[in-house]
């Protein structure tokens, strides 16, 4: 008889067939330089894995990481290295892992969210993960726009560094803006090693990691992480700077830091692809058409104890709502949930009383960053409004998530 595929923890030792598995799913080369780079961060204790006649076919894993979310700094699983081998897809091994993967994290009580990236939009949903933040793909044609110019007397100046060197120049800076960036998840020593480490088989043709400080008389207020890929046509050069990361604490430091990276000599191009629907850059310049946006989906929240998670971030305004939420998986979840509270804090708690709105999870993670409107959800079908009591306002956010890292 055919032995049934089980699931069980993963540990230490599966670690070479999960980067194979991951290696076959993802169309990568798993082995060497790649797999040391995952080893840095694999979390066995929190490893799934699908065992099918002592061969590894399929894989989660959720990382213990810290999110920012509204007004608050949320431990919350960070689910990544889902695969599933070709061989052994669409028989329902996903949905097994994903299921017992979230009985997980809610049975150990700490996490009341989890949180991921989605190779293909459509995977997560069913399991309760809502496209909680969008960005900004920028293709920038950077000849062609124009920033304000610097101040007369800049407070400030630039300087090139090792970042790796100057890491912990990078992680103060990151340290302090973090509690106020949504979407921005902590780096730890290991996740700064696996952040700024610079592969070769990463470059994808461009050159190793550049780093730019900005200091001003009272220490560095923000850096910028980039690559070029050098290119020459008929016309003459036409390199692109591939931006990975502009972190800034004020307008100036951002501004001098734009215009370094928009001004670098024989580019013709500036791309970035984590930029929040907020950034500030779409405002600085004098033809944002030229920065080339394309509106791409990014982080997805899923809420796992629905009122630790509600109470745990804050509200824009005062907001007193009772939502009717429907969770197929972890079941302790449905019902009627009252919601309190404010720009303060926040209580939710079961209750009797009739909902003002009627959704499942999915909405609910899709909202819980502030980007995604619960009128606009509403206005879709996804959630059905029954009074005039509208919370869209309540669960918006002054600003824009703005993750800087895909886990
Ligand atoms: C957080 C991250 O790590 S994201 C990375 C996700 N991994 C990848 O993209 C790697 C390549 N793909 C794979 O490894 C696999 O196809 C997986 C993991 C996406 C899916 O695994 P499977 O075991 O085939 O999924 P499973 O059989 O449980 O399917 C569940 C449902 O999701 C749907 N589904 C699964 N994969 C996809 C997909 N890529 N696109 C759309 N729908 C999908 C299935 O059709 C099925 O729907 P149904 O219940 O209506 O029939």
């Amino acid at each position: 008889m055919k032995e049934e595929i089980r699931l069980r923890p993963g540990s230490a030792d599966d670690f070479p067939a999960i980067c194979d598995l991951l290696g076959t799913v993802f169309h990568e080369d798993y082995s060497g330089e790649l797999k040391e780079w995952e080893a840095g961060i694999f979390e066995a204790d929190r490893s799934l894995v699908a065992e099918d006649a002592g061969q590894v076919v399929g894989h989660t894993v959720a990382f213990t990481r810290d999110l920012t979310v509204p007004g608050a700094v949320v431990p919350t699983a960070h689910v990544s290295g889902v695969g599933v081998l070709p061989t052994h897809r669409r028989r329902g091994l996903l949905t097994r892992m994903m299921h017992r993967q979230l009985r997980e994290i809610a049975d150990a009580g700490r996490e009341p969210i989890a949180a991921l990236w989605a190779t293909e939009t459509s995977i997560y949903p069913r399991f309760g993960y809502g496209p909680a933040a969008s960005r900004l793909f920028l293709d920038i044609m950077n000849r062609e726009v124009r920033l304000p110019a610097p101040p007369a007397e800049p407070s400030g100046r630039l300087r090139l560094i090792d970042p790796v060197a100057e890491l912990a120049e990078l992680s103060k800076i990151h340290e302090q803006l973090r509690p106020e960036r949504i979407g921005w998840s902590n780096r730890d020593e290991r996740w700064w090693n696996y952040h700024l480490a610079d592969l070769s088989s990463l470059r994808d043709g461009a050159t190793k990691q550049s780093a730019v400080l900005y200091e001003g008389p009272d220490g560095a207020t923000g850096y910028a992480l980039w690559r070029v890929k050098g290119g020459w046509t008929n016309h003459g050069p036409n390199g692109e700077v591939v931006v990975r990361e502009v972190v800034a604490a004020d307008p100036e430091t951002y501004l001098a830091l734009w215009r370094f990276l928009l001004g670098i000599d024989l580019a013709r191009r500036v791309s970035a692809r984590l930029s929040a629907l907020d950034e500030p850059l779409l405002y600085l310049v004098d033809e944002p058409r030229r920065l080339g946006p394309t509106l791409v989906d990014s982080l997805f929240v899923r809420l796992v104890d629905v009122p630790k998670a509600l109470s745990a971030r804050r509200y824009a305004t005062a907001v007193d709502v009772v939502i009717e939420v429907t969770d197929p998986i972890l079941t302790e979840n449905n019902g009627r949930w009252r919601l309190t509270g404010g720009p303060d804090g926040a209580v939710c708690a079961r209750t009797e009383d009739s909902a003002d709105l009627v959704c499942s999870v999915t909405e609910l993670g899709a909202a819980y960053l502030g980007a995604t409107s619960i009128a606009g959800l509403a206005a879709a079908g996804r959630v059905r409004q029954l009074t005039g009591n509208d919370p869209t306002i309540a669960f918006s956010w002054h600003r824009k998530p703005s993750p800087t890292e895909v886990f």
